[in-house]
């Protein structure tokens, strides 16, 4: 159990070093190797979207799979087929569009579509994942033509989840699932919410190297509030009660443990009514994470410390407001808080600092029972807090940071960022809503408002900031950068559980892996092209705490953990 372990903070592990990153000896590789080790032929090898290789297929493999016939004559390489792609890419006028054509090559042939994805990274991310991502699922229903793959599991199967967890085809090393009630900024859209689980995990391949035949996106269709008008796909009945949800919830975590002991499952997008207390009721018995509290939060602790070597400043230095109080804002205020805690400096000296606001207004005494376990350290005694506009509030607390993950597109002012101005040199502003639609404040505004001076980071991408002629990158502070190595370092490691310290040597690691020379260009986060190397060094930090903290199961590897993390990392080429 977790709470039996040492638990080490931020803080320590950034400030004292007590984390060490593992930069060892001699290079050790293990593959993950997939499991479909039986290769269909003739037609069911050209509908296999792991295994097809459509005209790439060579004159004797076509004979020796009982292909010839089926496919025109020229044999192809994989670069003239990805030389077709990027022509068809090309001609695409909409970012929908573009979603639904790579949707379409993920279900035809998954390597080219990785292959695709790697290669364009910077073009295809932004479509596949936030913003297009929200876009597509609002309307997942009705764009549909064949149903992508995954799981999706409904209350009348409640009792024999185990059994139907059977149908699925192969093994899985990673489970993505989410109940569809809070998916991005977007909130309680049911089965359409599908699209993240699935974004997530192309994320976990094109990060981490996962096998994407090995990978597993799970809808837990619970019902929604949301208008379900139209082809909507899901269950039509409304959430079940609190009972019933919980014991769905229960018996689908036990099946997963069953089926498949050693996959890493990650919670996603549940509304902060569930989030919390789900990942304390399983992370202590289960290989389990919420990306959304504990990757936020990890992404969030590695920028803003960048922030502080950008700006010279300590964390202890800031006060900060936070807009939005649900799973991602806690997330991302606790572990801000840890990264202000020192021997010298309690935690509850550190949560002083944060003053967190929700729709109606700033957590304060007293609450009238409307406070979650999460939210209560937080609240402060503030006089006529409850009446303050959000820049009354930065002006009467001298905040110095505002973080945005309230999606409400527009909240942080061009008033609010001028009453940060004058508290401090260079304010730190995160607008961490997604997709871009519920962006607190854009980062060419925040620029415009600032004068150049605010240090600014955004949870979706969005164009380089020119002030004055010159250009600021823009830092994408999004639990990609995170959350791919911490679940590859867990599974690597066998970790029983996914602890604290582990997410902390996954954010010290990420911050670590930006150069000071970018970090004093106001680049917070790496480079979208580097996200395997990062993701093989935050799984390598993941790995190493967990050895650290006696809760692997699996043998250390000899050797360099980030090589061995690296030749893990599953790779685009046919075989
Ligand atoms: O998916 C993303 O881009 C980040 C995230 O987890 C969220 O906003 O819920
Ligand atoms: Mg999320």
């Amino acid at each position: 159990m977790l709470s039996r372990l040492t638990k080490t903070t931020f803080t320590q592990s950034f400030l004292f070093g007590t984390f060490t990153p593992p930069f060892l000896s001699s290079v050790c590789s293990r593959s993950l190797a997939s499991n479909l080790d039986s290769v269909p032929t003739g037609y069911a090898l050209l509908r296999n979207q792991f295994q097809n290789k459509d005209t790439a297929f060579s004159l004797e493999e076509r004979e020796r799979f009982g292909l010839t016939g089926l496919l025109p004559t020229r044999v192809e390489t994989i670069e003239q087929q990805m030389s077709r792609c990027e022509g068809q890419w090309r001609q695409l006028t909409t970012d929908i569009d573009k979603f639904i054509y790579l949707y379409h090559l993920q279900q035809a042939n998954e390597t080219l579509y990785f292959k695709f994805l790697l290669t364009h990274i910077e073009d295809t991310l932004p479509i596949v994942y936030t913003p297009t991502v929200g876009a597509a699922c609002v309307q997942y229903s009705d764009i549909w033509r064949s149903w992508p793959k995954g799981m999706y599991l409904n209350a009348s199967m409640a009792g024999s989840i185990r059994k139907i967890l059977d149908n699925w085809y192969n093994e899985v090393d990673i489970i993505v699932v989410t109940d569809g009630t809070r998916i991005l900024g977007l909130g309680d859209i049911g089965i359409n919410g599908h699209g993240i689980p699935v974004g997530k995990l192309a994320l976990y391949t094109v990060g981490a190297g996962f096998d994407p035949s090995r990978v597993l996106p799970i809808t837990l269709d619970l019902g929604t509030t949301s208008d379900r008008a139209g082809h909507y796909f899901g269950a039509m009945d409304g959430h079940p009660d609190e009972e019933t949800y919980r014991s769905f919830l229960d018996e689908f975590v036990a099946a997963v443990k069953d089926k498949w002991p050693s996959c890493v499952l990650q919670f996603e997008d549940f509304s902060k009514d569930h989030a919390f207390d789900l990942l304390d009721g399983y992370r202590y018995d289960y290989r389990a994470f919420n990306d959304d509290i504990q990757g936020t939060g990890c992404v969030a602790a590695a920028a803003f410390f960048n922030a502080c070597r950008a700006t010279g400043t300590r964390p202890r230095d800031h006060t900060f407001v936070f807009l939005g109080a649900g799973a991602g804002g806690m997330g991302v205020a606790e572990s801000l808080a840890q990264l202000l805690v020192a021997p010298d400096y309690t935690i509850e000296q550190a949560r002083r600092h944060f003053y967190l606001v929700d729709r109606d207004g700033l957590l304060q005494h007293p609450m009238d029972g409307r406070l979650g376990a999460h939210q209560a350290p937080f609240v402060k005694k503030l006089n006529g807090g409850a009446k303050y506009s959000l820049s009354e509030l930065v002006h009467e607390v001298g905040a110095t940071a505002i973080f945005g993950l309230s999606a409400t597109p527009g909240a942080i002012t061009e008033d609010v960022i001028q009453g940060l101005c004058q508290n401090t040199e260079h304010p730190v502003v995160f607008a961490l809503s997604n997709p871009t639609s519920k962006c607190e404040i854009l980062a060419q505004q925040c620029s415009d408002y600032s004068h150049g001076k605010a240090v600014y980071a955004s949870g979706s991408p969005m164009p380089d900031v020119d002030f004055e002629g010159r250009k600021i990158p823009l830092s994408q502070c999004n639990n990609m950068y995170v959350f791919p190595g911490i679940g590859h370092g867990a599974m690597l490691s066998g970790a029983s559980v996914i602890t604290d310290r582990m997410i902390a040597a996954a954010a010290t690691t990420c911050a670590m892996s930006v150069p000071d020379e970018q970090v004093s260009n106001g680049m917070l986060l790496p480079n979208l092209r580097d996200i395997r190397d990062v993701s093989a060094k935050v799984a390598a930090a993941v790995m190493e705490m967990a050895y650290e903290e006696g809760i692997a199961t699996a043998q250390r590897p000899a050797g360099d953990l980030v090589q061995f993390a690296k030749n893990s990392q599953w790779k685009p080429q046919y075989h």
